[in-house]
C-alpha cells in the first residue's frame, strides 16, 4: 500500500480509468436516478467504443450522501447504491463500480484522494436569448462560486476544476475523455447533460436494469401478501430474473388495490393550483375504486400523519392502509429504502394514480410500464385546485 505514495499517490492501475458524477446537491433521489441514466448510457457507448483510451472506463456510482429530504440518523452516511439497487443488474448494463470498490485501490478509506480534472457543468448565459440549442460545449468562467466538496467526504478534492458551459446530451461528454489522459475525471452538475436516447430501446434497457435491490422489493412482496391480496402470480406481474430476458407484454393485473402517491410538504406550498385538497382527493379516489369494484386504496406520501388520518376518516367506508417499517428496516435502509418500498407497493396495484410533474410518480410510471401494465392503469394524476392536468404518456420500447 505504500507503494503508491511512493509513485506520489499514483494508487490506480494504468489501465482504468473512472468517470465520477456529482448532482446540484438540493436533487431529490427520482431526478438523481434518471441523472444516473445519462451517465449510464455514456459510459456504455464509451465502453462499445473501439478507442482504447475510452473504452476501460468505469462510472464510479456515487453514494447517497445528505440527500436533503432523507434524515440520516447515524452511520452509513455515504449508502452505496447496494442498498437500493441490484448492482449486478446495473453492469448487466453499464460498466459501474461502487465507490468503495474505487477506494480499495488506496491504503485506507482516510486515504488522499486527488480527482485528475472536474468540469462543473453550466448553461450557457445566453442561449434562451439567442435561441441556440445547438450541442456545445465551451471552457467559461464560472457563472457562480462553486465551492464544493465531492460526496460530502473530506478525503475527495482536487487542483483541477473548471467550469464548462454545456449544451447537449451526456453522450457528448466522451470527447472529455477522449482529448484527456486522466485517468479520474469528475463531472459536476450532471444534471445539466440532457437525455440523447430518451424514450429509445436503449433509453429502456437502462431504465430495466435499475432492478432495487432484492431485500426492499420481498419486505414490499410481504407487505402486498399480508395486508394487500396480492402477489406475482396472482396479479400477473412476475418478471423474468434477469431483466435482460423481459419481453414486450400488456398484460399485468395488479393487486386488487387502488395506489397512490401524494406528494405534499413543499408540492403543496409552491405547487398550489395543481395540487388537490385532501377532500378532493378522496372523491377522485372513490370514483376510482366504484369503478374498479375496489375496496381498498394503498397511500404513499411524504405528508404528515395529520394529512394522512384526515385522509383515512374523508376515506370511511373503504380500507385505507399504508407501510411503515419496522425498526430493523428502518435503521437499514432508512428513508430511501422506505420511500422505495412505497414505489413498489404503488407499481403493483391494479391502477395507480400519481401526483402532476412529481419524479417520485414518474418513476413509479416507468415501473409500471416495465410490469407490463396498461397504459390508462397508470398515466393518471390528481386532478388540482384549479387545474386537471393530463401527464405525459412514455410508453415503453424493446
Ligand atoms: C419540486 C421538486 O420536487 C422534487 O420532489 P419529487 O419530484 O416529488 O421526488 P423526490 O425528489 O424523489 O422526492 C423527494 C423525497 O421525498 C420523499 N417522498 C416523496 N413522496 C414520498 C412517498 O410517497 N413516500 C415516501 N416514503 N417518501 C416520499 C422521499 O424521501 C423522496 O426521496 C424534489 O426533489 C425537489 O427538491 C423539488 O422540491
Amino acid at each position: 500500500s505504500d507503494v503508491c505514495y511512493q509513485k506520489g499517490g499514483n494508487c490506480l492501475d494504468d489501465n482504468k480509468r473512472y468517470l465520477f458524477y456529482e448532482v446540484n446537491r438540493p436533487e431529490g433521489f427520482n431526478l438523481r436516478r434518471d441523472v444516473y441514466l445519462r451517465f449510464a448510457m455514456l459510459a456504455r457507448k464509451m465502453k462499445e467504443s473501439n478507442d482504447e483510451k475510452l473504452n476501460n472506463i468505469q462510472l464510479v456510482l456515487p453514494p447517497w450522501s445528505n440527500l436533503v429530504h432523507w434524515k440520516y440518523t447515524d452511520k452509513p452516511e455515504h449508502i452505496p447504491w447496494g442498498y437500493y439497487f441490484d448492482v449486478d443488474s446495473l453492469k448487466k448494463f453499464a460498466p459501474v463500480v461502487e465507490m468503495y470498490e474505487f477506494f480499495a485501490n488506496y491504503p485506507n478509506k482516510y486515504s488522499k484522494v486527488e480527482i485528475e480534472e472536474v468540469y462543473t457543468l453550466q448553461h450557457f448565459e445566453d442561449m434562451f436569448e439567442t435561441g441556440n440549442f445547438q450541442d456545445k460545449m465551451q471552457l467559461d468562467n464560472c457563472n457562480k462560486d462553486y465551492h464544493y466538496s465531492y460526496f460530502s467526504y473530506k478525503n475527495v478534492t482536487s487542483k483541477n476544476t473548471r467550469c464548462l458551459s454545456y449544451h447537449g446530451p451526456a453522450t457528448k461528454l466522451s470527447e472529455i475523455f477522449s482529448n484527456s489522459s486522466a485517468k479520474t475525471i469528475l463531472i459536476d452538475h450532471a444534471e445539466v447533460a440532457l437525455h440523447d436516447y430518451f424514450g429509445s430501446p436503449l433509453y429502456w434497457q437502462a431504465r430495466r436494469s435499475m432492478r432495487f435491490n432484492k431485500d426492499l422489493k420481498s419486505i414490499a412482496d410481504e407487505f402486498r401478501r399480508k395486508f394487500l391480496h396480492s402477489s406475482d402470480d396472482k396479479d400477473g406481474t412476475r418478471l423474468p430474473d434477469d431483466w435482460t430476458d423481459e419481453t414486450a407484454k400488456r398484460s399485468a393485473v395488479g393487486g386488487p388495490y387502488v395506489g397512490i402517491h401524494l406528494r405534499r410538504k413543499d408540492f403543496v406550498r409552491n405547487r398550489a393550483e395543481e395540487v388537490p385538497t385532501l377532500m378532493s382527493v378522496s372523491e377522485q379516489v372513490k370514483t376510482v375504486l366504484l369503478q374498479l369494484n375496489l375496496n381498498t386504496v394503498f397511500v404513499a406520501t411524504d405528508g404528515t400523519n395529520e394529512e394522512y388520518k384526515t385522509l383515512v376518516n374523508l376515506l370511511d367506508g373503504f380500507e385505507v392502509l399504508r407501510y411503515t417499517p419496522d425498526s430493523n428496516t428502518k435503521e437499514k435502509y432508512g428513508d430511501g429504502g422506505v420511500a422505495i418500498i412505497d414505489q413498489i407497493i404503488c407499481s403493483y396495484a391494479r391502477y395507480f394514480i400519481g401526483t402532476y410533474e412529481s419524479t417520485f410518480t414518474f418513476r413509479i410510471q416507468e415501473e409500471r410500464e416495465i410490469i407490463g401494465f396498461k397504459t390508462e392503469t397508470t398515466f393518471n394524476v390528481f386532478c388540482g385546485r384549479k387545474d386537471c392536468p393530463k401527464p405525459s404518456v412514455w410508453e415503453i420500447v424493446y
